[in-house]
């Protein structure tokens, strides 16, 4: 998917000028409360008409200023999906699904029924009304709808804000799952820098109406935690345990981790903070730590008080955060081995 966007928007004192050009497939658009974000789609879904400039997705031109185009939003074909599941009360989950399904041409249509169904495991739950399902299961329905009108691009507009932590992560690997399989590209709006990291591989970044960063969601983490802000959260997908004699014991590093929390879901997600590795210059003749990893240096960063260590163990990340007396100490550099312990406790599960 490649989208160019050059557009402004005024709303009395707030105004969004947003002028970029992003290509791939999971895009986030990352911002605070109030940066433009909802503006912005708005325009590229024509569902807000901006003050001036020109939208083109896929080579076509959406809206022109200049040359005098709107394409309407149904001939569009951008889906949306919002915080709210917004789904007709008075459809079932099966006519539900079927809205978008009826409404899109039959050459342009990609997606079919029962291959949605299984993979958002909707099965159980066709002939139910959705009024009485749970809110994890609406934004199930919800994102069916939108990708069974096989659109050529999904815009979802903060879809897990309204969901408690667990069921947000329970509804993510569905989501990426269902894009994926069935080749639509989404774009992905949240303020959580977790959620992007997650669901997207590029991120625009929006601050008071502009945009003030373009890269990879790990990239903009980093870039937070060198502003000296937060430290780094390691994000860990571990799978299923192999082992477990008290604690759960992975494959990871080129080695094993053990954790004494047990995984939340099949995906096996964690999340370790930079501050809960230490790091050490030989290997220590004994710890309490349950985790002892090598690692090679590959790149360090200055994160405000402390210094930014990325480790590569085995064909894995890591990275940890010391203070710069330490790494001075440790001559942290580039091509030199370290090793890291980490507690058992330390990993926070995730999903
Ligand atoms: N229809 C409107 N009329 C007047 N002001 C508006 C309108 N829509 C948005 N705004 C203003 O424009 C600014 C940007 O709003 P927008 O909803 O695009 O931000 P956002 O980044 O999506 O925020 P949030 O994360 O809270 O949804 C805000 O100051 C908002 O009050």
């Amino acid at each position: 998917m490649e989208l160019r966007m050059a557009v402004s928007k005024s709303y009395g004192p707030f105004r969004l000028d947003a002028d970029f050009s992003v290509q791939g497939e999971r895009i986030g658009i990352f911002g605070e409360s109030g940066s433009g974000k909802s503006t912005l789609i708005g325009m590229l879904a024509g569902l807000v008409e901006p003050d001036d400039g020109t939208i083109c997705l896929e080579g076509e031109t959406l809206f022109s200023r200049g040359e005098g185009v709107a394409i309407p939003t149904e001939r569009r074909r951008i889906a949306m999906v919002f915080q709210q599941p917004s789904l007709f009360p008075h459809l079932s989950v099966r006519n539900n699904l079927l809205y978008g399904y009826n409404r899109c041409a039959s050459q342009h249509r990609r997606v079919e029924f029962d291959p949605l169904v299984q993979v958002l495991k909707l099965e159980g739950l066709l002939d139910r009304g959705v009024n009485n399902l749970s809110g994890g299961e609406q934004q199930r329905v919800a994102i069916g709808r939108a990708v069974m009108a096989s659109p050529r691009l999904l815009v979802m507009d903060e879809p897990l804000s309204a969901l408690d932590d667990d069921l947000k992560f329970q509804i993510i690997p569905y989501l990426t799952r269902v894009c994926g399989q069935f080749g639509i590209p989404f774009i992905f709006i949240s303020h959580s820098l977790l959620e992007m990291r997650l669901m997207t591989d590029t991120v625009l970044m929006f601050d008071k109406g502009r945009l003030v960063e373009q890269g990879s969601a790990d990239e903009l983490a980093r870039r937070r935690m060198g502003l000296g802000q937060v430290g780094y959260i390691n994000l860990l997908r571990l799978g299923r345990p192999v082992g477990s004699n008290g604690l759960h014991t992975f494959a990871w590093g080129g080695g094993k981790l053990l954790l004494s929390a047990a995984p939340k879901s099949e995906a096996g997600l964690y999340e370790l903070s930079s501050r809960d590795i230490i790091l050490f210059k030989q290997h220590p003749e004994a710890i309490s730590a349950r985790n002892l990893l090598k690692g090679l240096v590959v790149a360090t960063f200055e994160s405000g008080s402390k210094t930014g260590v990325e480790l590569a163990c085995g064909s894995d990340r890591l990275i940890a955060e010391v203070v710069h007396e330490a790494a001075a100490e440790l001559d942290i550099r580039p091509g030199g081995e370290l090793y890291a312990a980490i507690k058992a406790s330390a990993f926070r599960p995730l999903g």
